[in-house]
């Protein structure tokens, strides 16, 4: 059976089955897996193109009693292939007799990695089975749900793509805690490592013992993703660059507030039917921490009579995506006139038209001089992690702003904020709205009421 299942697997065009990176002696690689045995490794790690050095080692246990346990790996170089052939692989691995399998593919797409969940259902021996790069993160993260035996992580200074770091796994992820009931939350972006989402929401759902985890997905493709993972353990979503546009065709409902703006950012799994329910809790985070940084320094005066410091104020927003579009409605519900720019001038026009405001063209961004008292809203990547010396308007007109808001939140203090500081504005950092629009999904992901302090004083310590 073992060598016919072998050849079967062995002409799958894309499979190829690396031996690790050891090139050397076979006798050399015995020596040193009875070495390992003589030093009483709990586990030793032996290649599957090398298993047949199996029998010998398993003699060289029993004469030095060992109790370690066997695990055979393999790593299939490509991408992950299909359901059957994995499958062919699990039985040809088991048929070694290893104690524990290991298995490592490298992810192409994030849709792959259900293939790998899938396997341990079947499999008679304990399995480590994941994908290796960005889009196999969850692989690793999530294989305690599913029923995976180890995690792996990589060594500080050490960055691994797909692997998490030792150090994620424990305090970020806390991935003791996680089991069958666990609920699954992620950020659906690209890029998504940027994020600090999971430092922030893991940390407290522990803190009020809710049993979830919240992981980084990069996603290509929306359809693809939301078919391939439609299972209630995806209980919920934030929803990041490039896709909060785009994603309101996947929700089955959508918020009123998220709908009038054009974008989602939060997506909710509803328990009752399995519907997915598309919210946006962007427009109210930004909008509050300005208006909060306003009435804290005094300016609540003029029109704030109608219910908002924002009221009558210029709103001078740069960036119509889906950020831009929450800012937009949010300025434009507290009675404040708005001017926007985009690169894409067609963009800011129609947004404009939806918030009657008035859109500009970019290149009069440089020159634009406001009115005293102006608000500035910053809604574009520029300025983000790694182009921090970047800023979206000319330093020379910062001087009439009032108040400057940033919604880039790495770094936490961007050039922008800090040149607006220099000239005299008022500053709002994007971390405070980051940390109010997680404060939202937190609600919407659990049902309980978040730990506001306890969330702030992660952003404060850790971000
Ligand atoms: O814009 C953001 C930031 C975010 O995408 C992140 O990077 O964690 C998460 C989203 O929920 C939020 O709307």
């Amino acid at each position: 059976m073992t060598s016919k299942s072998f050849s079967k697997i062995s002409h799958y065009p894309c499979l190829l089955l690396t031996g690790g990176l050891y090139e050397g002696d076979e006798n050399k690689r015995l020596e040193a897996l009875q070495l390992a045995v003589e030093l009483s490794a709990d586990f030793i790690d032996v290649e599957l193109k090398a298993a047949s050095c199996l029998p010998t080692l398993v003699e060289h246990m029993r004469n030095h009693n060992s109790h370690g346990k066997i695990i055979v790996s393999c790593y299939v170089d490509g991408t992950t292939p299909p359901h059957e052939v994995l499958l062919q692989l699990v039985e040809l691995m088991q048929a070694t007799g290893a104690d524990i399998i290991k298995l490592v593919t490298l992810a192409a797409d994030i849709t792959e990695i259900k293939r790998i969940f899938s396997l341990f259902l079947y499999c008679q021996v304990p399995l480590i089975a994941y994908s290796v790069g960005e889009r196999g993160l969850i692989s690793q993260l999530l294989s305690p749900k599913f029923g995976g035996f180890f995690v792996y992580g990589s060594l500080a200074g050490n960055p691994i793509p797909g692997l998490p770091s030792l150090d994620s796994i424990q305090e970020a992820y806390k991935l003791e805690h996680v089991n069958a009931d666990t609920k699954v939350f992620g950020l659906i972006s690209k890029p998504v490592s940027h994020s600090r989402g999971p430092i922030l929401h893991n940390p407290s759902f522990k803190d009020v013992n809710y049993n979830g985890i919240y992981v980084p997905m990069f996603v290509d493709d929306l359809k693809k993703f939301f078919s391939t993972y439609p299972s209630p353990d995806f209980s919920g979503f934030s929803v990041g660059i490039p896709y909060k546009e785009e994603v309101l065709r996947f929700c089955d409902e959508v918020h009123p507030l998220a709908q009038s703006i054009g974008a989602v950012n939060t997506i909710i799994r509803r328990p009752r039917d399995g519907k997915l329910v598309g919210y946006n809790t962007d427009c109210e985070a930004a909008i509050t921490a300005i208006e909060d940084a306003l009435i804290e320094h005094g300016c609540n005066d003029g029109e704030a009579s109608l219910g908002s410091p924002l009221a009558g104020r210029l709103f001078v927003l740069v960036g119509a995506g889906g950020a831009g579009k929450a800012l937009a409605f949010g300025a434009k519900s507290r009675g404040a006139r708005l001017v926007i720019f985009d690169i894409d001038f067609d963009r800011a026009k129609s947004l404009a038209c939806a918030v009657f405001g008035e859109a500009q063209p970019f290149k009069e961004l440089v020159n634009f001089q406001p009115e005293k008292g102006a608000i500035l809203a910053n809604a574009t990547p520029v300025g983000m992690h790694p182009n921090t010396d970047r800023i979206p308007v000319a330093e020379a007109t910062l001087e009439d702003y009032r108040l400057v808001f940033d919604a880039v939140y790495t770094p936490r203090r961007t050039r922008l904020l800090n040149e607006a500081d220099a000239a005299g504005a008022i500053t709002v950092a994007g971390v405070e709205m980051f940390l109010r629009q997680a404060i939202g999904q937190f609600n919407l992901f659990t049902g309980l009421e978040a730990p506001e302090e306890f969330m702030r004083e992660i952003v404060l310590s850790k971000f």
